[in-house]
């Protein structure tokens, strides 16, 4: 086994021949700021141009948290010029995972909801922890924001029209097995199972010789993967404009306050 180090807020190590392991460690939920989003993407980019590196296993470091999601703090009372770059750090990552040529897993062993669940839905194979105190959807209306067309295609292609439509309008965050019931996770196992069985889900998948597989999941995901491509620009806009609306930034402070007090 090789290892590698990455900066500060992921670790990621070679297990398995040929595939790489990259574990969030961002105390205390993985919540994909912009420091986060960006190591994820240069570990990802270094691992695409590895020749070695067939296939990547995606997991969290943080007890009972894959990923809260996109960091609120970077869209709450924060610069149009700030958000844009975020924004284009959250495309940058989707754009990445969505179409890698490697085979990836996201072994889902804690909650996952919104941006968190987008990540995992960008893999090509889903194993999440059984238990029932773990949550995963796109929950954004229940913030009072807008999930994107691009994380709706992305739902939309996992699980179908009309879950989609009531999935994302209600902002559901489903149990991880109401997930599996509907297609957004692909099996269900016990906690400490969820990284074995991810390898063993792992040597399936690289069975199959890569330039085949590589050709499919390109000829699957590549409409979904171009209407963003000739639509960036205007996304940042859409969402800078939407994400600086008092209404919305009010949304996001009362969201935050609840957060908190949750926790008290
Ligand atoms: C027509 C026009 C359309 C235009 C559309 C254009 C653009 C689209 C616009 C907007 C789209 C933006 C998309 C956003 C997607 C997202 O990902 S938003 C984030 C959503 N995330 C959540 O709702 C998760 C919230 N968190 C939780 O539910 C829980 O924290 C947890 C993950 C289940 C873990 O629970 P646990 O009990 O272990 O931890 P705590 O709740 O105590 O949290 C600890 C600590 O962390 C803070 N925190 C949690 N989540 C976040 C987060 N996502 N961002 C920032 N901070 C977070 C929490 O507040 C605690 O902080 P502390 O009290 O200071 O310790």
């Amino acid at each position: 086994a090789t290892k590698m180090a990455l900066r500060a807020g992921l670790r990621s190590k070679r297990g398995l021949t040929g595939v790489a392991v990259m574990r969030m460690q961002s105390p205390p939920v993985n919540s994909l700021n912009l420091e986060l989003l960006t190591d994820i993407c240069i570990a990802l980019e270094k691992l695409e141009m590895d020749k070695s590196c067939r296939g990547l296993i995606i997991t969290s470091n943080q007890p009972k948290v894959f990923s809260a999601g996109l960091d609120i703090l970077e869209m709450y009372g924060k610069s149009p010029e700030h958000c844009g770059e975020f924004w284009k750090a959250v495309q940058e990552m989707w754009l990445k995972f969505y179409g890698s040529n490697l085979v990836t897993i996201a072994a889902i062993n804690g909650s996952s909801p919104a941006g968190g669940c987008l990540m995992a839905m960008t893999c090509d194979y889903r194993i999440m922890a059984d238990n029932p105190r773990y949550s995963i959807g796109l929950n954004e209306t229940q913030l009072g924001i807008v999930a994107p067309f691009w994380f709706k295609d992305t739902l939309m292609n996992t699980v179908g029209h009309r879950t989609t439509e009531m999935a994302l309008e209600l902002g559901l965050l489903y149990s991880p097995a109401e997930a599996l019931k509907i297609g957004m996770v692909d099996q269900l196992v016990p906690e400490d199972q969820v990284l074995t069985t991810a390898t063993e889900a792992m040597t399936k998948w690289l069975a199959i010789p890569d330039h085949a597989r590589q050709i499919t999941k390109s000829m699957i995901r590549k409409p979904t993967i171009d209407k963003l491509m000739s639509n960036r620009e205007d996304d940042v806009k859409n969402f800078v404009k939407f994400i600086s609306k008092d209404s919305i930034q009010k949304s996001l402070g009362v969201y935050l306050e609840m957060l908190k007090k949750r926790k008290a």
